[in-house]
């Protein structure tokens, strides 16, 4: 599971390490924009965020009961309570999550001024900033690993993610054995 700030190369990241590992993906952010019918920009302006966050949450949930491949989640939604529980759990079974990070340098130059989000409308700089400023520990909080992203290709994310989960794996095995 991929999570971080817009920008961070989730859905572009995900995307890649399913077809490394022939898996599929599923991006909750698609699968809010299926159940609206409308892209998420519109979801914001006609139905508010709240609104936005409550089919967000569903999506989660169901992404996780539902999916056996990689999970690309929005980027704002691990702030929600119940999706942290649902997070919490992921962990327990075994999931690895992993929490994509960049900085304000190289997040900027990804989002751009597109239009498609929302939150970063007016001032996407400014709003970046402040965004990742609140979220930064509540993303090291959720996250079994984490990834810095400035500078590296989309290829080179999904090699690193690869190289920590061996290690993970590793670790893994290593207190398995001691317990025995
Ligand atoms: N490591 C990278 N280096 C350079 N560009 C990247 C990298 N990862 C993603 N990008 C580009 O940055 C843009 C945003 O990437 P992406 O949509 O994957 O981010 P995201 O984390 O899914 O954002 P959001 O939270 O808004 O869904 C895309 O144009 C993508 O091609
Ligand atoms: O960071 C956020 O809060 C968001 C990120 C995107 O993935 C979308 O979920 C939406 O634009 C909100
Ligand atoms: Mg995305």
């Amino acid at each position: 599971m991929l999570v971080g700030p817009p920008g961070a190369g989730k859905t572009t990241v995900g995307t890649a390490l399913a077809q490394r590992w022939q898996l599929t993906v599923r991006d909750t952010d698609a699968d809010v924009e299926a159940t609206a019918a409308k892209p998420i920009g519109e979801i914001f302006v006609d139905d508010g965020e709240p609104a936005f966050r409550a089919l967000e949450r569903d999506a989660v949930a169901r992404a996780v009961a539902e999916h056996d491949g990689v999970l690309a989640l929005g980027g704002g939604a691990v702030l929600d309570e119940g999706t942290q529980s649902v997070l919490a759990a992921y962990r327990e079974a075994g999931g690895v999550v992993v929490f994509l990070d960049v900085t304000l340098a190289h997040a900027v130059p990804r989002v751009g001024l597109n239009q498609s989000r929302p939150l970063l409308l007016g001032n996407p700089r400014a709003q970046w900033s402040a965004l990742m400023e609140a979220r930064r520990p509540v993303y090291n909080e959720v996250a079994t690993v984490r990834v810095l992203t400035d500078g590296l290709k989309p290829a080179e994310v999904a090699e690193q993610i690869e190289r920590e989960l061996a290690g993970l794996r590793l670790a893994r095995e290593a207190g398995e054995q001691a317990d025995d």
